[in-house]
């Protein structure tokens, strides 16, 4: 601020017979002690651009980590179904945010120390030249407010467009061999396009808005200058100012117009940031439906019945349908029951509640006699061994797949997990057990084994399987059948299997049969084969007939095996 100043000194001080350089100093004590003034300024300049920067990226990584615990607590529809793009919030809000709260910020409190310290020292050099140019500031500050408000508008706007976009490319992206697979390229790369220039709209009518006020006031700037020149100039004239303080006055003018039109950058940043800054939050404040941390914990050493008791039951997303009504199905401990049904008729459903993915809107679910919305849903969950019907792994090796969510597990109780799991092409592979794997670097029936171990390792008091409904082949559907019956045999797990492969229904010690998401029959496989007209004949009659039309050889020699009594010789019906 001691430039404007200094030069007008400089001029009086060359131009004038008599020149005076205040505080009685000599020409080089004053230009020392200027040049220690702009050093100390140089350092103060960098030292508030790191430490601005350093800040921002510090709260960035800490709203980030923190989103992002906030979006895993979720129930698992918010996240799945994308309604809180959570992606974009991660990357692109935080990053808004975080800018305008500190370079932004910075370069905002710079300017307001620039404006005021310009207008003080203007005052002090010709009050009425002063209130010349401040007749510019009302007009300018109101396009200001008016702007800054149009543009965080525009900013969430943005921010949610940039969503959709991030969430199409997502979709695309993951499903990479679908899209390529069926040629539909040229349809992602439309749906892209539309999504890109919902963007690309927006982005053009914040440019009009920018160019508009940018333009006005840059132009009011310069006529007040072109004011002050004029007005100014016949001062000087009149000997009221020297040429000195003119020039002064003209550059702490630059110098307050800069200040001012950065305060107004700062302050459609913040806007900018505002609106970002309400997605952010909204995600951080946003109370899940099952709130993880809450309830009892539950014992791992606790077994006991699991019950549904009248339970009702629809999607959220779909509040019009009802997936299970008037439910009631009991497992005993250490009981395997085997969920049968057709396609649709809420099977996985139940494992869902189970889990408590999700609520019954009606009835409750029951562990051990105690409704099982009392436990602390994360304890509740490690008590339940989970083997997906496309298990996921992870990048990482085979036995930090095999360990996720057993941290503290051995490598023998891997491996052991492994062996009773039948992952015996583990030993095959060249690094064993640490070899690394991708998401989708093994078979279907492998990452069923080894999803199966996972689930073992953590001796679960339940077993939720829900089978692969694609088809395995005959080797690997008998190694996943035979793992599966090591469990069952074992009797310390309950297992709740949906079951969908015959060789397995036939193992489970009792089938449930669902219609249209309530229990209409119950039985051994026996019982249930033996029984004149029933349900689970008749559906399993279904099946066979549509697999053998469709194609029989993607009937495994296991599944002919155990064709219900109607459909083959007596002899081969027997278990
Ligand atoms: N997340 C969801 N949101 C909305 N509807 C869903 C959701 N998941 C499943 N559904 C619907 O709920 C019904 C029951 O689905 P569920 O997956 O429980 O059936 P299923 O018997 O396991 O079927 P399958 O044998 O084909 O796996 C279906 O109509 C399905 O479309």
């Amino acid at each position: 601020m001691s430039i404007p100043f200094t030069v007008g000194r400089l001029i009086d001080f060359f131009t004038t017979p008599t020149p005076q350089i205040p505080l009685g100093l000599t020409l080089g004590q004053a230009s020392s002690l200027l040049f220690l003034m702009f050093t100390v300024g140089a350092a103060a300049n960098a030292g508030r651009a790191m430490l601005m920067r350093i800040s921002g990226q510090r709260i960035v990584a800490r709203l980030r980590e923190r989103m992002y615990g906030a979006a895993l607590h979720q129930e698992v529809e918010y996240v799945e179904r994308g309604e809180g793009d959570v992606l974009s919030r991660l990357s692109v809000d935080s990053n808004v945010v975080g800018d305008s709260l500190t370079q932004n910020l910075s370069d905002g409190l710079r300017s307001v120390i620039m404006s005021s310290a310009g207008l003080g020292a203007m005052f002090y050099i010709s009050p009425k030249l002063t209130f010349l140019m401040l007749a510019i500031v009302p007009p300018v500050s109101l396009g200001v407010v008016f702007y800054g408000r149009y543009l965080k508008r525009l900013s969430t706007r943005t921010q949610e467009a940039l969503g959709e976009m991030t969430k199409v490319a997502q979709e695309s992206l993951s499903a990479l061999r679908t899209v390529q697979a069926f040629n539909a390229v040229p349809h992602e790369e439309k749906k892209f396009h539309e999504k890109v220039n919902d963007v690309l709209t927006l982005a053009r009518k914040e440019a009009v808005a920018s160019g508009i006020f940018f333009g006005s006031t840059g132009w009011s700037g310069n006529v007040t200058l072109l004011g002050l020149l004029g007005y100014g100039g016949t001062m000087v004239s009149h000997g009221e100012i020297s040429v000195g303080d003119l020039t002064s006055l003209l550059l702490y003018t630059v110098y307050v117009g800069s200040g001012l039109q950065m305060l107004t950058s700062f302050f459609t940043s913040i806007m900018r940031g505002v609106g970002a800054g309400e997605r952010i939050f909204q995600l951080l404040d946003r109370h899940p439906a099952i709130p993880p941390n809450t309830g009892l914990p539950v014992d791992p050493t606790r077994r006991g019945p699991i019950r549904f008791e009248e339970v009702y039951f629809r999607y959220p997303s779909r509040p019009g349908v009802e997936i299970l009504k008037h439910l009631d199905l009991e497992v005993n401990v250490g009981e395997s029951v085997a969920l049968v049904g057709r396609s649709g008729s809420g099977k996985s459903s139940i494992n869902s509640l189970l889990l408590r993915y999700y609520d019954p809107e009606k009835g409750k679910v029951t562990f051990d006699g105690q409704d099982i919305r009392e436990f602390n849903p994360a304890s509740w969950r490690s008590a339940i061994g989970v083997v997906p019907q496309d298990p996921v792994m992870f990048t990482g090796t085979i036995a930090s797949n095999i360990a996720y969510g057993s941290e503290h597990a051995t490598r023998e109780q891997i491996e052991a997990a492994a062996r009773e799991a039948n992952c015996e092409f583990v030993w095959g592979m060249p690094q064993g057990f640490d070899t690394e794997i991708g998401r989708l670097s093994l078979s279907g029936g492998q990452r069923q084994r080894l999803a199966i171990a996972r689930a073992l390792l953590k001796k679960p008091a339940i077993l939720a399987l829900d089978e692969a409904t694609s088809s395995l082949d005959a080797t690997s559907e008998h190694r996943v059948n035979d793992a599966i019956d090591k469990i069952l045999r074992s009797r310390q797990t309950t297992c709740l299997i949906v079951a969908h492969r015959l060789s397995t229904i036939a193992r489970a010690e009792r089938i449930v049969v669902l219609e249209d998401g309530h229990v209409v029959e119950s039985g051994t496989y026996r019982h249930l084969v033996n029984k004149e007209g029933s349900r689970f004949r008749a559906l399993m009659a279904a099946q066979l007939s549509a697999a053998a039309g469709d194609s029989p050889s993607e009937l495994s020699a296991e599944e002919k095996s155990h064709q219900p009594q109607e459909q083959r010789p007596p002899q081969e019906a027997q278990l």
